[in-house]
Parts: structure tokens; sequence; C-alpha cells
């Protein structure tokens, strides 16, 4: 037997069955995690990764299969995996707005309580922030709504590591680096490493197949809800698991553009907070915003959003349109259906005499369905029956259906399965050279190189400005700090 085999079976899913009306969200799939173990799940927006983690959970029974807990069958639920010592960060935060980091702490730790529990609440998570991301600058007495995306989700990440009266055994992270820049994520893939080492399991899903290659000891694959592939992670590298996913992996010969200078800008920020860079954006431009996350980005997109746009009145024909990074505080209308969440936005090249044209809408919506593959079986389904990643999805069809010239993108790949990217990069490409312009915040240092010309910020304003050949990790992350100096 080998060693894998021989460790103690923390949960064990097998043959789980799960279906939402027609759609068959896991069909026959196994999922064991083991003690000491950091197994990997990767597969296509879709697949049933979100949905087979809610069963191990708790929080939702599968219509066939068993789920065992210390390798007992027995009661499922949410209690019988908390008290099993499973805990998840889900894909959607799922932190209180409205209370602080610490009452957060004592809503997810439900045996903090009596005196003092405040003050031992706030000493758990600060003290699970330090270890798991030291030198963060996160007051554990803020309310969590004023926290960037990246904070919220470095709190929940330190919640549920953190060891009330019982330590966690099982810890499932959704996504968990999605808005976290590349230092972040490094640091929690180190912890993440230490944990393993000291007897716990992770559970980690990705759509970053580098963290997954460099972190985990095993990996499964998922596609159309069951387990393709289960194997030591040995065993893959990153076109492998891309082609076990059932993708096909593409090499971008893209031609970075030199058409700056000769023209006039059709964009333009000024230098703020003591630096002498402004933003400048040609027609047909690809402008990536790097730097570390949280020195500005996302409020220069703001900025030059609100320069051409009013934030209270709708244009007809907008300027500019707007991918929001943060997609269910602003991105997605929840109680809409996929259909007008897409078309929201080019309601006038829908509209004939004032009405909006159900059969024009249609078109708009099945179009884009099948070119950015929005896997569902009717576009009139609420957006929430979609997985996370067409979500976005939909958040990015809406941009680029529109008239607009300039499209602002806040770091809008959260969540999309490798192959949609692709077919992504590709779009922005053809739309660029068509003439349209792309600002884009990114944390993914494979997206920023695929800029024409890409701004770091630091601190709120433009460290540096690199260009072409200059756009290289090492130039990006020396403009990122203090005293270092881009090549
Ligand atoms: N509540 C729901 N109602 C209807 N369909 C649902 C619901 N939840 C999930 N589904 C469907 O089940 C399938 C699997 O979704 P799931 O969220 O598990 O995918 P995923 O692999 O986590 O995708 P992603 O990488 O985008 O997060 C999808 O087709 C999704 O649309």
């Amino acid at each position: 037997m080998n060693e894998a085999v021989m460790r103690e079976e923390v949960v064990a899913a097998r043959g789980i069955k799960v279906a939402f009306g027609a759609v068959k969200a896991l069909d026959g799939a196994d999922l064991v995690l083991r003690a000491g173990e950091c197994v990997g799940l990767v597969g296509h927006n879709g697949a049933g990764k979100s949905t087979i983690v809610n069963v191990i959970n708790g929080g939702l029974s599968p219509q066939e299969g068993t789920v065992s807990y210390g390798g007992a069958a027995g009661y499922h639920g949410i209690a019988a995996a908390r008290a099993s010592g499973v805990r998840c960060v889900f894909q959607e935060l799922s932190l209180c707005p409205n209370l602080t980091v610490t009452e957060n702490v004592r809503v997810m730790h439900g045996d903090l309580k009596g005196f003092g529990w405040r003050r031992r609440g706030l000493s758990l998570v600060s003290g699970q922030l330090d270890e798991i991301f030291p030198g963060h600058r996160i007051d554990c007495d803020s309310t969590v709504e004023d926290l960037s995306i990246a904070e919220r989700q470095m709190v929940e990440i330190a919640i549920s590591f953190a060891a009330c009266t019982e330590r966690p055994r099982l810890v499932i992270l959704d996504e968990p680096t999605s808005s976290l820049d590349a230092g972040l994520a490094a640091q929690l893939m180190t912890y993440v490493r230490r944990f393993v080492a000291a007897g716990g399991s992770v559970l980690l899903i990705s759509h970053i197949l580098g963290e997954i290659l460099s972190t985990c000891d095993r990996i499964v694959v998922m596609k159309d809800g069951k387990v393709v592939a289960d194997r030591p992670a040995t065993d893959f590298d990153t076109r492998r698991l891309v082609e076990t996913m059932g993708s096909v992996v593409r090499e971008h010969g893209f031609q970075r553009t030199a058409k700056e200078k000769a023209r006039e800008p059709i964009l333009s920020m000024e230098a703020r907070h003591g630096s002498q860079l402004g933003l400048q954006a040609f027609s047909g431009e690809i402008i990536g915003l790097a730097g570390l996350g949280g020195h500005g980005q996302t409020e220069a997109l703001l900025d030059l959003y609100l320069s051409a746009n009013s934030n209270w009145w709708p244009a007809r024909e907008p300027k500019m349109a707007f991918v929001a990074g943060d997609r269910a505080l602003n991105g997605t209308f929840s109680l809409w259906s996929i259909r007008r969440n897409l078309s929201i936005s080019s309601l006038k090249a829908l509209s004939s005499r004032s009405m909006v044209d159900p059969a024009l809408e249609d078109g708009l919506s099945d179009t884009w369905k099948k070119r950015i593959e929005i896997r569902t079986p009717d576009m009139h389904n609420p957006i929430l029956s979609l997985s996370g990643g067409n979500q976005q999805k939909v958040l990015f069809a809406r941009a680029l259906a529109t008239t607009a010239r300039i499209v602002l993108m806040d770091d809008p790949m959260r969540g999309v399965d490798v192959g949609t990217k692709q077919e992504v990069y590709e779009i922005l490409r053809a739309e660029a050279a068509a003439g349209r312009t792309f600002i884009w915040y990114s944390t993914e240092m494979d997206e920023i190189r695929l800029c024409d010309r890409v701004y770091v910020f630091r601190d709120g304003a433009i460290a540096a400005e690199l260009v072409g050949d200059q756009i290289t990790e090492a130039n990006v992350l020396a403009a990122s700090f203090a005293g270092g100096e881009a090549a």
C-alpha cells in the first residue's frame, strides 16, 4: 500500500450525483482527502468544483452517493462537517459586511463566547493574519465593508485557519488567490505547505495552474461533473493539466503595437501623488496596470471612468465600458436573468422606438453565449444559477458587446478557466486591432505580459511606465517596491 492510501481519511465523497433541474452538476464524482496532503482541484468553469465543495462542506445533500468524515459514514450536514474539522473559504466571500473583522470571527466560530470574547477574537484573527500574511496592514477593528476585496479575502482565509478551541483538519480554499497579488498569493501558498506539513489537509481550487502545480501533492481534474484524473502532482505539467481539462494550450505570438506618440492620446490622466508620470492611452492599445494589489489601480480606473461618464445618469452610448472586479458587490444584478445582465449596457442598440426589442436582445445573448461559451441550458435562467467563472464571462460580454471605444477592466479574469481566458485574450487582441483601447488592471503577471504598455502603480501613483520588451516580471517587481529600479 502506498503512503497516500495509508494516511488517515479526513473526508471521502463517493459516487456523488447532484442535478439542478436539467443541469447535471455532479455525475458520479469521487473525492477523498487525507491528513497531511494538499490536493489541487481543477476543471473548466461549471465543471462541478464548487458543487462538490458544497457537498463535502455539508451545505448540499447529494441525490446519490455517500459522504463520510474521518472514515465513518453517518450524519451528513454542515454541523457534521464542522464537527469533523472541515472549514471552507468560499469563492463568493461570505463575511458579514456590516460587522467588524473581530465580530465576523464570532460569527464563524460559535465556540468563541463568554466574557472577553471580543479581546480573544481580536487576538485570534490578528495572530493568524500575522502568521499567514506577515506585514499585512489590516485593522481588525474596521468594518468589513471598508476593506478592499483582497483584504476581505485575507481575513476570511485567516478566520478559517484560526483554531479557536479546535484546530481545523481540512481547509477548503475555493479560488483563494483570485484577488491577491503575487506577493500575498506566495505568502498563502507557503503557509499552506506549513499547515500540511503539520498534518493538516487542504483542498485548493484554482484556475492559476502554476500555484496548483507548485503547492499540491495530488491533483484531481474534473470535467462535466466527473473526475477525469486523480494523480500525484508530479505526473502533471501545465500542458498536461490543460489538456486533461479538455482545453488546448495555445502559444501567444502577439505582436505588440508601437502606435503611441505619433497621434493624439484618446485618454489621459495627470500625474498624481508626487509622481512625474501620468497615464496616456492611444487608440488600439492594450494597457496594463500592474503593481502590488491595492496601490491605486482600481481608483485610477474609477477616476478615468468618471471623467467621461456621469455616476448617476447613464449615457445612452457610453464612451467607456467598465468590467467590475468585485462581481458580487458591483457587477451582477443578482435578481436578473443572465440575458438581462448581459444586455443592460447595450439597450440603445437593442431598442426600436424606445422599447427593447426581445428578438435583438435574444440575438445578442445567443451570440455571446457561443462566443465565450457561457455554460447554461437557457440564458433566461437567473444569473446566480451560473458558476462563478461563468458569471464573470457575462460581465465581460456585457462590456465587449457595447460600442464603447475604451474598455476599463478591474482584474476581470478572476475565476475564469484557462481555456476561456485564452479565448478572451484573442478577442481582446482582435478588438484592439480594430481600434478599441483596453485599460486592464491585472494581478496575474501572465496577463500583464500580454499588454502593449504597462503602468506600474505604487502608493497610489504611477511608479514606472514599461513598453514592449521592458514588460518583464523583474521590472514590474522592481518598480512595485520603493527603491527598486526598472531596467
Ligand atoms: N443553484 C444552482 N442552480 C442551478 N444551477 C446551478 C446551481 N449551482 C450550480 N449550478 C450549475 O452546476 C454546474 C456546476 O457549477 P459549479 O459552481 O460547481 O462549477 P465550478 O466548477 O465551481 O465552476 P467555476 O470554476 O466557474 O467556479 C454549472 O453548470 C452551474 O451552472
